[in-house]
């Protein structure tokens, strides 16, 4: 099965129970693989952050810059609407990671060695 083959019309009349457990199964394979290729798109955010974090604590910058926040923001709930995605949800994810971001500069800028 292909992965256009499980958003294909059905050819009419009824599915069995055993061909929508593999319809379902297909889809879920590709929802697995975008949920992995989320994670390791966000392992390789946090790395760059985590940079910036040690470069912020070695010049004395502040962990939060909330000017740069502002255009992402606009920036993200303007793809988000091309993309047919709740600019909300989007605005919302996004405040969700960068409040991780700013705990980890937290702990660089305050010493701490597994940060
Ligand atoms: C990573 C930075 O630090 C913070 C985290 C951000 C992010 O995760 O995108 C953005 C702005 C800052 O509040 C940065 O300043 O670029």
């Amino acid at each position: 099965m292909t992965n256009a083959d499980h958003t294909a019309p059905q050819s009419g009349g009824f599915d069995s129970n055993a061909d929508v457990y593999a319809r379902l199964e297909s889809i879920r394979q590709s929802i697995d693989n975008i949920d992995a290729a989320l994670i390791h798109l966000l392992a390789e955010r946090f790395k760059f952050t985590q940079t910036v974090g040690r470069l912020k604590a070695d010049h004395g910058l502040p962990p939060a810059d909330l000017a740069r926040e502002a255009r992402q923001i606009k920036r993200l709930r303007a793809l988000a609407e091309e993309s047919h995605l709740d600019p909300a949800f989007a605005e919302k994810f996004l405040n969700f990671i960068v409040a991780e971001v700013i705990h980890h500069h937290e702990r660089i800028a305050g010493g701490a060695a597994e940060a």
